[in-house]
């Protein structure tokens, strides 16, 4: 039995190919990159860099104990960098929450301080990994993330709007009556309060669904949207005033976020990517924010381009504007 579970037969496309409807990323050149096959896959999840190995043991524990109803791997646990070695996918999901009513971005310096510790050793010990970021706020810590490890910004994703995205996508689909799985629609831009609701990508079953539904429901009208969209940005208060934290859906946002990673699906996931030169997103400015990418064993494979009206591609420069701001006040 390996000692973390055995991924050397999945394929890996280090460049990935383009299409008419996603344009290829650019590796950065200034970031070192491998393109060898990775090896192993370590889950690190809540982890500290300080000792809390009691903790840890018992979170191991309690996870192993459940091997009989999960496919076989093997969990290990430690305080020691050296246990994330060589692993093919690292979601850093360590750091500091908000309290009820709290912004994310209020968040910034503690988690930076703890990336600061963790990140380093983590891409040293696994240079060939996939970072992905879950950690609020988590579009400046991605960019963080990226400027700590020296990965290729192809190699360091955010969890994003992937989560606000379900959650836009729930809420149309009860207001529709259908079911969730059926309806495509997109956040995209800050995971936060600035996010967009792109109402133009909004698909049942595969039929554009915005100007019919628009034309033809009254109940959809804008009061309807404007629900929708204050629900979405404001569905993560809502759960921490209620419960104190998030956790299921983002822990289903990531898991889907990794068999698309490790099992190289290709799907289009909405994920805080570097996105400077798109929709008019200064090429100077290294901000990352969620955009549709499809994703696959090499990390971010394409980007998809969205035909945004005027009116949303400035709301999203405007987001993008904010977290670059953010990303200057950090010395990296
Ligand atoms: N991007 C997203 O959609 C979501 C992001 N989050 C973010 O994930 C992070 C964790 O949230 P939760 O799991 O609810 O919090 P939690 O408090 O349950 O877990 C945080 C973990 O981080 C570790 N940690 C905290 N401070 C540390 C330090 N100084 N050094 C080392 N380790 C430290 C703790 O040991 C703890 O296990 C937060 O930043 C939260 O905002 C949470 C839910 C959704
Ligand atoms: C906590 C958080 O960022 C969320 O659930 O959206």
């Amino acid at each position: 039995m390996h000692k973390t579970s055995s991924l050397s037969d999945l394929g890996f496309d280090a460049a990935g190919a383009s299409s008419g409807f996603f344009r290829p990323v650019a590796d950065d050149s200034s970031h070192s990159s491998s393109s060898a096959p990775h090896r192993r896959l370590t889950k690190v999840s809540r982890w500290s860099t300080r000792a809390l190995p009691d903790k840890l043991r018992g979170e191991a524990l309690d996870l192993q104990h459940a091997a009989a109803f999960l496919p076989r791997v093997r969990i290990v646990s430690g305080t020691d960098h050296a246990v994330t070695a060589s692993s093919d996918l690292v979601v850093v999901t360590a750091g500091a929450r908000q309290n009820p009513g709290e912004a994310r971005l209020s968040l910034l310096r503690r988690n930076v301080a703890l990336f600061r510790k963790i990140v380093p050793p983590v891409a040293e010990h696994s240079p060939d990994a996939l970072l992905l970021v879950v950690s609020n706020p988590v579009d400046v810590l991605t960019y963080v993330a990226w400027k700590l490890s020296g990965f290729p910004a192809s190699r360091v994703i955010g969890s994003g709007t992937n989560l606000d995205s379900s959650r836009f996508r729930f809420l149309v689909a009860e207001h529709l009556d259908v079911n969730a799985q059926d309806v495509q629609a997109y956040m995209v831009g800050e995971h936060g309060d600035s996010s967009l609701a792109i109402w133009s990508t909004i698909s049942v079953a595969g039929m554009p669904a915005f100007k019919s539904l628009r034309d033809s429901h009254h109940s959809f009208d804008e009061a309807a949207l404007e629900g929708i969209r204050r629900a979405v940005v404001g569905g993560a208060y809502e759960v921490i005033g209620l419960k104190g934290y998030t956790s299921w859906a983002i822990g289903y946002s990531v898991a889907s976020l990794a068999a698309s990673l490790l099992r190289d699906q290709r799907r289009v996931h909405p994920v805080s990517i570097l996105a400077s030169g798109f929709h008019g997103i200064s090429d100077g400015h290294d901000v990352f924010l969620s955009l549709p990418a499809r994703l696959g064993r090499g990390g971010v494979l394409g980007v998809a381009e969205m035909d945004l009206t005027e009116v949303e591609a400035a709301q999203l420069r405007r987001s993008a504007k904010t977290l670059w701001e953010n990303c200057q006040l950090l010395d990296l």
